[in-house]
């Protein structure tokens, strides 16, 4: 006998989430019932499932406990494959509204909700426009100075970009958000639109966890009203776990960071990012953290009866 299991559908910059109330921490979330539930066919359909949860209740959120402020949920991220993976930035920004509709989210004198995450602990703000902020943590180039100054640490082939039918391994730079990403510069907006992300690009060396591959294309800066300079790249991503997704907020915050590397000294630390589902803002910060800014949107509630 199957147990009816309610469910919210949401998204950030069209990058969609099956959200689970697990409040009294009752659900065995098994990857065969994330494959289910994110299946766009059989299921309710979503590039990853996100689980709400005590981090009293949950292992990786417990360690979490002792630092202050604590936080009191927990957002238990799985991919559509059914992995696991350590953060989920446009994910964060959707469970902190989950929280609100829930009626549990707590945001502290400052303005800040902090939830737990495999990635540590991140705090979300509400801006005025209806945005979520999220102080994405402190990031880092896995292949250091060494890949920094050489602009790459990979090579990427990337699907439908052959040369005379030649498959072209092209420089890429790897950037750690708690979760891997490999990030690619191509070199028009028709090249990124040509690339075919059905499939997935082989990376070179391979990354024994995998990696979210974005490919980028920079636009150039433009000046803001109040005087900042504002660079915009437009991006493409494939997913580990989930395939091509229409954003991805940890993406973002890769892209962002790595296209600041190679435009070297004096480069903006404010990026409008267009992914194909919207746009995202990333401000890189001076202590070493990068800060995500997009919309969160909750579009359906239901029941099903895919319970495993
Ligand atoms: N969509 C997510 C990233 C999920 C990353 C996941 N595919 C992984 O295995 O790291 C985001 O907005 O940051």
């Amino acid at each position: 006998m199957t147990t009816a299991l309610t469910f919210t559908k949401g998204h950030g910059t069209q990058n969609d989430f099956v959200l689970l109330d697990d409040r009294d921490a009752g659900l065995d979330l098994t990857a065969d019932l994330v494959r289910a539930l994110a299946d766009r066919r059989a299921g309710i359909g979503g590039d990853g499932v996100i689980r709400v949860v005590r981090s009293k209740d949950i292992v990786e959120g417990q360690r979490l406990l002792a630092q202050e402020p604590a936080a009191e949920w927990f957002m238990d991220y799985r991919n559509a494959d059914g992995s696991v993976a350590q953060i989920c930035g446009n994910g964060v920004r959707v469970f902190a509204a989950f929280l609100e509709q829930l009626g549990v989210a707590t945001f502290d004198g400052d303005g800040e909700l902090v939830v737990g995450t495999r990635a540590g602990v991140r705090r979300v703000r509400k801006e005025d426009g209806g945005w979520y902020a999220v102080d994405m943590g402190i990031w880092s180039f896995p292949g250091g100075q060494t890949a920094v100054a050489e602009g790459f640490d990979a090579e990427v082939l990337v699907p439908g970009l052959e040369v005379d039918g030649n498959e072209v391994a092209r420089p890429a730079l790897s950037v750690d958000l708690g979760n891997p990403h490999t990030v690619v510069a191509l070199a028009s907006v028709v090249d990124l639109e040509r690339a075919e992300l059905w499939r997935a690009p082989e990376v070179v060396p391979r990354p024994p966890q995998g990696t979210n591959v974005e490919l980028v294309v920079p636009l150039g800066e433009e000046t803001s009203v109040d005087g900042t300079v504002v660079g915009r790249l437009r991006m493409r991503v494939h997913e580990r776990g989930v395939g091509e997704t229409r954003s991805c907020g940890t993406g973002a915050c890769a892209a962002a960071l790595a296209v600041r590397a190679w435009a070297g000294d004096g480069a903006p630390d404010v990026w409008m990012v267009e992914v194909p589902g919207g746009t995202l803002r990333v401000t890189i910060l001076s202590d070493g953290h990068v800060e995500l800014a997009g919309p969160a949107e909750l579009v359906a509630h239901g029941v099903t009866d895919l319970v495993g």
